[in-house]
């Protein structure tokens, strides 16, 4: 078991700046355990690369996050492969879960939709289906689809058939949102949840903020910079009081979603952006600093309490 919370061999950028009631136990699916067997080695970039990376990243510094500008932790990493990445993330989420299970007796998680979830997927293989304390995780989602738990558009069940059916979690600790209602009932429902669960000390709470603090997030990013379910320039994007809200038009297929707010996932203590593919180096390039803009895109506004680690691939990192 992973005894101790440890940083990375090799990082590209490392800089400290400055109604009530839980969503319905009967809709969610049943989990088993079905580990797979396979090992992994980590394989970081060259190092020619990552000097290149790191003096062009040297010349700025952290990028103003959201009116509250709060200067956190940010660390950039790069692999070779997704494969790699892969294998990183596994390592670095069971090292905070060993962590926070001891520090507080819960470990909150929170998942995107998208390519993150496959990534995750070395975390149902030996070591870690064996040494982590899967019983005390929680699992919740930054944005969903309004569409019932077993459509194919549901991150619930993407989440699902990739990682969670793989991995002994308590099933009464998944938190899917309840799918027969509409989007804003869904997202006031959600946050009930989250308030419910707050109060029973599953869920940390910011001091700072009053917001919920999940222990880790673990998202992805559009092409277009989007994070969660918050687009560029939607205004969303200013939200300041819930936790949870709704989207009836997403550019994004489908259109009905909701999302944790950008205070929400700025009050983590943790979080994880998997970005991969050269489709999303020009944004990667824009978020990590490369020219200054006025116009901040979503993924530029993710400025947690605790520590941002962003996970790339090298295609997702040319341009830097
Ligand atoms: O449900 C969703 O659509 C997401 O949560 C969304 O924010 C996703 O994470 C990004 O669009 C990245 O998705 P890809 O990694 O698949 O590009």
């Amino acid at each position: 078991m992973a005894t101790s919370f440890s940083t990375p061999l090799r990082s590209l950028h490392l800089f400290p700046a400055s109604k009530t009631h839980l969503p319905n136990s009967s809709s969610f699916f049943p989990l088993s355990s079905k580990p797979g067997f396979s090992t992994f080695k980590v394989n970081y970039l060259q190092r020619s690369h990552i000097s290149t990376g790191f003096k062009q990243l040297n010349r700025f510094t952290v990028k103003a996050s959201m009116a509250t500008k709060q200067e956190n932790k940010k660390e950039v990493e790069v692999f070779n492969t997704e494969e790699d990445l892969a294998a990183s993330l596994a390592k670095y989420t069971a090292d905070l879960s060993d962590k926070i299970i001891k520090e507080r007796g819960f470990f909150t998680v929170v998942v995107s939709g998208g390519s993150l979830v496959k990534s995750l997927r070395k975390l149902t293989e030996p070591p870690y289906i064996d040494s982590i304390d899967w019983s005390k995780w929680h699992v919740f989602w930054v944005d969903e689809r309004v569409v019932p738990k077993d459509h194919v558009d549901s991150n619930y069940k993407l989440a699902f058939d990739t990682f969670l059916c793989r991995v002994p979690i308590l099933p009464g600790n998944v938190y899917a949102i309840n799918d027969a209602l509409s989007a804003e009932a869904a997202a006031d429902d959600y946050e009930t949840c989250l308030k419910h669960l707050i109060n029973n000390g599953v869920i940390d709470k910011s001091q700072q903020t009053g917001f919920p603090k999940f222990d880790l997030m673990l998202m992805g990013m559009g092409p277009d910079g989007h994070v969660a379910s918050l687009f560029p320039g939607h205004p969303l994007l200013k939200e300041n009081q819930k936790w949870v809200t709704h989207i009836l038009d997403s550019p994004k297929p489908p259109p009905e979603r909701i999302s944790f707010t950008l205070p929400v996932i700025n009050s983590s203590a943790y979080v994880a952006l998997v970005v991969c593919g050269a489709g999303k180096a020009d944004v990667v390039t824009k978020a990590l600093g490369k020219g200054e803009s006025s116009d901040l895109l979503p993924v530029e506004l993710v400025s947690p309490e605790g520590e941002l680690k962003w996970f790339l691939d090298k295609e997702a990192a040319s341009k830097l």
